[in-house]
This record gives structure tokens, sequence and C-alpha cells, in this order.
């Protein structure tokens, strides 16, 4: 399944899924200007799963996950080799268009940044933007719908036009960050560690809400949370410097992982 040398994966992790990947990356090597930032790295998305990249600082999640929606296209001094294909198309092709690419994507940060207007209008503003909808009876549908399915609709509901989207509690402002990502109906959501700034009890909300976004959609998510991952990563994806040392389902690389390093990661013992 993987033509990689370097990425060891069980068979049960490439089992069970029926339909062909949404994205499939092979021998991805990136360099910024000297310094080496990914090496050989393959794997597969599918769609409707979550899968985790995990590793110790530095070892390439958030460059990995930033190639697979072309963000590093606007970087200075950085060079890629490798292929990226979604839908069997390769995203760095002469026919694909950078910003269409990367409308199929919906990115969320770790520090929650909703814009400086109204809640409305952080979720209406990229639909608008993109025509997505005929009318503004229908934005208004759409942005109802994306705020319902970020689990914020309810909370909100009184206030859509009043109140600041950064006037919400920090939990709220990254389920808001959420339905603006929605807000183009993306096929994957990019999440690098959405969880890391906010409450136990905010995260745990934003963990619900993934496993029924993931009905919809593809997620990768970057976390440092071993525990994070186990609850809700369908796979895990071990990164160590610059390569991807093993993909796995989930439950197989917290009890057998195949490697040392990432033996050693997963028991704290290293990062
Ligand atoms: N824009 C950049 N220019 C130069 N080097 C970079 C740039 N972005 C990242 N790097 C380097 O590339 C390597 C991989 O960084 P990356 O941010 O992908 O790691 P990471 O695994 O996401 O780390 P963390 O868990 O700390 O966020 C690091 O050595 C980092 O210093």
């Amino acid at each position: 399944m993987f033509d990689a040398q370097t990425t060891k994966v069980t068979p049960s992790a490439s089992q069970g899924r029926n339909s062909p990947p949404i994205m499939t990356v092979r021998n991805l090597s990136l360099h910024y200007g000297d310094k080496q930032a990914l090496d050989d790295v393959s794997f597969d998305l599918y769609s409707n799963e979550i899968l985790a990249f995990i590793g110790p600082s530095g070892c390439g999640k958030s460059t990995a996950l930033k190639c697979l929606n072309r963000m590093h296209d606007d970087t200075r001094g950085v060079r890629t080799c490798g292929t990226i294909l979604m839908e069997g198309e390769d995203i760095n092709g002469p026919d694909v268009d950078p910003p269409l690419h990367r409308r199929r994507f919906g990115w969320v940060a770790q520090k929650p940044n909703p814009f400086p207007t109204s809640i409305y209008e952080n979720v209406a503003y990229a639909a608008r933007l993109h025509g997505l909808t005929p009318n503004r009876q229908a934005l208004k549908e759409h942005v109802k719908q994306c705020l319902s399915r970020a689990g914020l609709w309810d909370e909100v509901e009184e206030h859509l036009y009043k109140k600041s989207g950064t006037d919400l509690s920090g939990g709220q402002q990254q389920r808001l960050c959420i339905a603006r990502a929605l807000a183009t109906q993306p096929d994957v959501l990019l999440m690098d560690e959405p969880t890391g700034s906010i409450d136990p009890i905010a995260t745990a909300r934003i963990e619900d809400l993934l496993l029924e976004l993931k009905q919809d959609q593809a997620i990768v998510i970057i976390t440092h949370s071993m525990a994070q991952a186990r609850r809700i990563a369908d796979r895990v994806a071990y990164f160590h410097l610059g390569k991807l040392l093993e993909v796995q389902d989930t439950e197989a690389m917290f009890t057998a992982p195949a490697t040392p390093e990432a033996r050693a990661f997963i028991e704290g013992k290293m990062g």
C-alpha cells in the first residue's frame, strides 16, 4: 500500500476503507531554504476519518498539514518534491487553480482567531465572497446551518448581528472558527492543535463536534495530547525529525507502535 520505504503501516490501518482515499501523499519532501523539514513522507487520507498527526515539536507536522492545501505557495524559499493527489488529481498540476483548491479545505488554528465583526459576518463572509448562495435568505440559512453544525447556534442565535465574534468565550470563539471553516463547504478540515488554548470542557465539546463532522468531512488534526488522539482519531501518523515513521489505526498505535521512536514518544519518554 505504501511505497515509501521509511513508513511502516500495519495491514489493518489500510483495511476497512472501501472507497479510495480522498488524498494520497507520496514521497513528499520539503525544504525551507537549506533546512529540510519533511523527508520522504507518504500517507493516505480517507473521507470520513479523523487522522491525527503526532510527534515531537519541530518534527514537521504543521509543515505537512500546510502542504495539503498549498499554504506554502507564498512562502519564500520553500521547495517541495513528491506528489499529492486529491481525488486522483495532482494538486500542484498546471490545471489546478490554487484559490479553488484551497476552498476545498477549512483551516482551524490553535488560537481562536475570529474576525472582529459580527458573529453572522464571521460565517457569511466567505460564502458571500465565493457566491455560494443565490440570495440573502439562502445565505442566512447557510450561516445557521454552519453555526448549528459547529454546535454554536443555540448559544448565539439571539446575538448574531449585535455581538462581535471576539466577544465570545474562548471555546465559543473556536466553535465559531469551525463554523467559519465550514462555510465554504470544504471536503477536508485541517486543524493545527484546535484545542491547544481552550479549557477541558470546551475541548470535550469540540472533540464531540469533530466526531460528528467527520460524517461529512475528512479531518486532519495535529495534537500534542495523546489522550485526545486516542479519543477521537481513527488513525494516527507519527512524525519524527521530518519523517513519517508510521501510520496506524489508533488502537494499534497506542498498544503496539511499530517503531521504538513512536513507543518512546507515546510513553512520554521523548518529546
Ligand atoms: N517558515 C519557516 N522557515 C524556516 N523553517 C521553518 C519554517 N516553518 C517551520 N520551520 C522549521 O521546520 C521544522 C518543522 O516545523 P513544523 O512547524 O512543521 O513542526 P511541528 O512538528 O509542527 O512543530 P510544533 O509541534 O512545535 O508545532 C522545524 O525545524 C521548524 O523550525
